[in-house]
């Protein structure tokens, strides 16, 4: 447990000399939570940031660009810059932000819903953007999350590369985990841009991701009242 408490890495991303970072392989069938939490392979040589610029360069140059023409002297700097903040996922630790929970909850003892939270990610297949909504909810025994931190954890998650399955057994897999309820539900939508903006083409196409476990997954009454209060 306590190294899930810890950040998974001391560097900044800034940093110019740290570890190299890779999400953790997924197959639907690996079920143990602390595989969902460690997402980083420590001990690999990450690249300096002008090495991450010039990587950019090539890119420029790979398209047809001439990297070098005024308009896109900074480019690289703003996309290495852009990677920091949207990949910075995996330089946090799902386990802290779940750590500070409340007792004084007069005996509540039904579920917590959070709907509707909003998150961008990128889809580990092409690196495009998929975003759409989060719904999380868990069974307290005793203490209570602040309500903030399931939406923190959502966007731990989804600024690493991600698929949304992977994701969804993530965020189950962490509140499970940490706060150890009776039961804890993920459902996911999202629009992948990967699917909408190239390939297939398919704009509004919509993709459903779910998890119980727990109560939502032994019980059906929990599991529909969860569905029903999703669909609002
Ligand atoms: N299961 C799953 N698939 C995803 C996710 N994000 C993207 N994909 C899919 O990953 C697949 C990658 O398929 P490939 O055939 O290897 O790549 P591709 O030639 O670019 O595929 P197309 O998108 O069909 O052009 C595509 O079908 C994507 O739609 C995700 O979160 N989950
Ligand atoms: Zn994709």
């Amino acid at each position: 447990m306590d190294a899930l408490i810890k950040p998974l890495r001391g560097s900044k991303p800034s940093d110019v000399k740290s570890n190299n970072v890779k999400p953790a392989g997924f197959s639907p069938a690996q079920l143990d939570p602390s595989e969902f939490l460690a997402a980083v392979q420590p001990n690999r040589q990450r690249p300096s940031r002008h090495e991450a610029e010039g990587a950019i360069r090539t890119l420029l140059s790979y398209i047809g660009e001439n990297p070098d023409r005024e308009g896109l002297l900074d480019t690289p700097r703003r996309v290495i810059e852009s990677y920091d903040e949207i990949y910075q996922g995996y330089h946090q630790c799902p386990a802290e932000v779940l750590n500070r929970t409340f007792g004084e909850t007069a005996g509540y003892d039904d579920f917590v819903l959070v709907r509707d939270i909003q998150f961008t990610s990128q889809c580990e297949h092409h690196m495009m953007p998929f975003y759409g909504k989060a719904h999380i909810a868990y069974t307290p025994v005793e203490r209570v999350v602040g309500l903030s931190k399931l939406a923190r954890l959502t966007d731990i998650f989804a600024r690493r590369l991600q698929t949304q399955e992977h994701m969804t057994a993530q965020i189950a897999a962490a509140v499970d985990e940490v706060l150890k309820p009776r039961g804890v539900a993920v459902m996911i939508e999202a629009e992948h841009t990967c699917m909408s903006v190239r390939g297939v083409a398919k704009h509004g196409a919509m993709t459903f991701t779910s998890r119980y476990t727990g109560v939502f997954r032994d019980n059906p009454t929990e599991q529909a009242r969860f569905l029903s209060m999703v669909r609002g």
